[in-house]
């Protein structure tokens, strides 16, 4: 087949294309060039593309240009394992579909229902959801889902990690079998070909994986540090590398409130993200990230998957995450849309076993760095001031402080004069402010089935490595105990016992947190991955 990649060579309907070239979309990427030809077609598909290469897009067109203008059902469901990604994934579909006027609507966990329902009676053609608020509204009777005629189902991995196998299942039985069913993600690992199998007709595996699975402008490195040397490490390097945006991502809700908290007080504008927040909390967070109120995201895993804002400049790791398809993930949220990204990872001793396990399997190098010197820090912080110098003495502009300046010099050297404002302005944030973390156990490498590659190939070696040192936790089983919630220990899912789930634990985040304790953990011997529970 041959590949398009100019969008008006899809032949898809002016209104369509019109917007494509407003967004400044000029070539199709290489998952858009190879599946939307198959999309129109009405093809079943399987979809794998790495972060940030316009896999919304390459469903979302397709979808905008089948539905009739004066279509009145809802005919279209994607589903989304995040409500931050759902709301994401709704304007980018509202930006694709501006000129034709296709109309789409969110649903999520934590939004009032009532607003909802009445958004409904509107008749979009398109739902964006989450799993278990979907349930509830078919379950009200405020959804129908008799007339969809097309099923995307976004990140559909995490969906299965997350335990929402059930509700897919059920939803999915609700739309009528004679529909087109679309599965995209930048992981594959293996449950989703289970998935596909039950609910595909003949898809076609439309995958565009270079040698590595992770996005190639990301620059990756590592630095070696012990758990208290974690922060400052992090200000240090937040102070040499002076992001424009950047995510941080910590293992728990506690470790990133901690470490919000932490920032804050040492001056830096940075907020925290977890599902333990409440809707309105998220979505403030949010905007402030995106509008650059706030320039450091902390966040759990909620902010890992498709999350698309531009100007992530950096990701660090300041804990490793468990899943090398989680790194993937998170880096991700840089070095998007041809842009370049930097990933830093912070990795205790006894975790770099783990971090070679994720080299191996994402196969990309991550280089090692040293912990940025103090001397490095304050360099860095003169360089961007001396850059904001700049920019303001080539803007002119300085009128009403020249007065001052001319005062000064006739007394002063000016090499002085300049180095105090200097001091000034990159001084002490409030270095004094007495900072400590509660301390995370460090993770280790644990036997699973990851399958990050569509292609099946493992690496070698792969699989047969059991934990780092010493210490708790089933050797054969992937324990997956870094997930946020609190559930440390709590589970052991074998290897391969993913096929089921939990239900317990709540559906929707909008329930009182009594409803969502994490399963006790005697229950150790449960083969099901608790549901997580925040992000309905
Ligand atoms: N053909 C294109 N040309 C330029 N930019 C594009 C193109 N297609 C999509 N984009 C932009 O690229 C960014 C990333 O797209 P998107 O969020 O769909 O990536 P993704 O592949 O779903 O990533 P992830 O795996 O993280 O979910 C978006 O801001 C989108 O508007
Ligand atoms: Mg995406």
């Amino acid at each position: 087949m041959k590949n398009l990649n100019t969008f008006a060579e899809f032949g898809l309907e002016p209104k369509v294309l019109q917007a494509v070239t407003e967004l400044g979309f000029e070539e199709a990427t290489p998952i858009q060039a190879k599946s939307i030809p198959l999309a129109l077609e009405g093809r079943d598909l399987i979809g794998q593309a790495q972060t940030g290469t316009g896999k919304t897009a390459a469903f979302g067109l397709p979808l905008i240009n089948k539905i009739a203008k004066e279509e009145e059902r809802i005919v279209a469901l994607i589903m989304t394992p995040t409500r931050e990604l759902a709301i994401q994934v709704a304007e980018e579909i509202g930006k694709l579909a501006r000129f034709k006027g296709t109309r789409s609507l969110p649903i999520y966990g934590g939004q009032d229902i009532v607003r909802q329902i009445r958004a409904l009676k509107k008749k979009p053609q398109i739902i964006i959801g989450t799993p278990g608020r979907l349930l509830d509204h078919i379950n009200r009777k405020t959804i129908k889902l008799d007339d969809v005629q097309t099923v995307v189902l976004d990140e559909a991995d995490e969906m299965l990690d997350m335990g929402f196998m059930d509700d897919i299942q059920s939803i999915l039985k609700l739309v009528p079998a004679e529909r087109q069913t679309m599965l995209f993600s930048a992981t594959m690992p293996s449950n989703i070909q289970k998935l596909a199998q039950q609910f595909l007709k003949n898809p076609e595996h439309v995958s565009v994986i270079p040698k590595q699975v992770s996005a190639p402008l990301i620059d990756q490195s590592y630095i070696e540090v012990h758990e208290r040397q974690k922060f400052d490490g992090l200000t240090r390097l937040l102070d040499m590398e002076s992001p424009e945006l950047a995510i941080v991502f910590g293992r728990t809700k506690r470790r990133v409130d901690e470490l919000a908290e932490a920032l804050h007080m040492r001056g830096y504008s940075a907020d925290g993200l977890h599902g333990d927040l409440s809707q309105n909390q998220r979505d403030a967070v949010m905007r402030k990230f995106r509008d650059g109120s706030i320039d450091v995201l902390v966040a759990t895993d909620v902010a890992a998957r498709g999350l698309d804002v531009s100007g992530v400049t950096h990701v660090v790791n300041f804990d490793l995450p468990q899943d090398p398809e989680s790194y993937v993930h998170r880096i991700g949220r840089t070095g998007r849309a041809g842009k370049e990204g930097a990933a830093w990872s912070f990795v205790t001793p006894r975790e770099l076993d783990h971090l070679h396990f994720i080299e191996r399997i994402t196969r990309h190098k991550i280089t090692r760095k040293p912990l940025p010197s103090l001397a490095e820090a304050i360099e860095g912080k003169q360089r961007i001031t001396a850059e904001r110098f700049i920019e303001l003495v080539e803007a002119g502009d300085l009128n009403e402080y020249k007065g001052m300046a001319i005062q000064l010099l006739e007394q002063y050297d000016s090499v002085n004069l300049l180095a105090a404002a200097f001091k000034l302005i990159t001084g002490e944030k409030n270095d004094k402010a007495n900072i400590e973390l509660t301390p995370e156990e460090p993770i280790r490498v644990k036997r699973r089935n990851p399958d990050i590659r569509s292609s099946g190939r493992k690496p070698s070696g792969y699989g047969n490595r059991t934990g780092g040192s010493g210490g708790s936790g089933g050797s054969g089983g992937y324990r997956r105990d870094s997930r946020e919630g609190g559930n440390r220990g709590g589970y052991n899912s074998g290897s391969s016992s993913k096929g089921g789930y939990n239900k317990e634990g709540g559906r929707d985040s909008y329930r009182s947190s009594a409803d969502r304790k994490p399963r006790p953990s005697s229950s150790g011997s449960s083969s099901r991955p608790p549901k997580r529970t925040e992000d309905n």
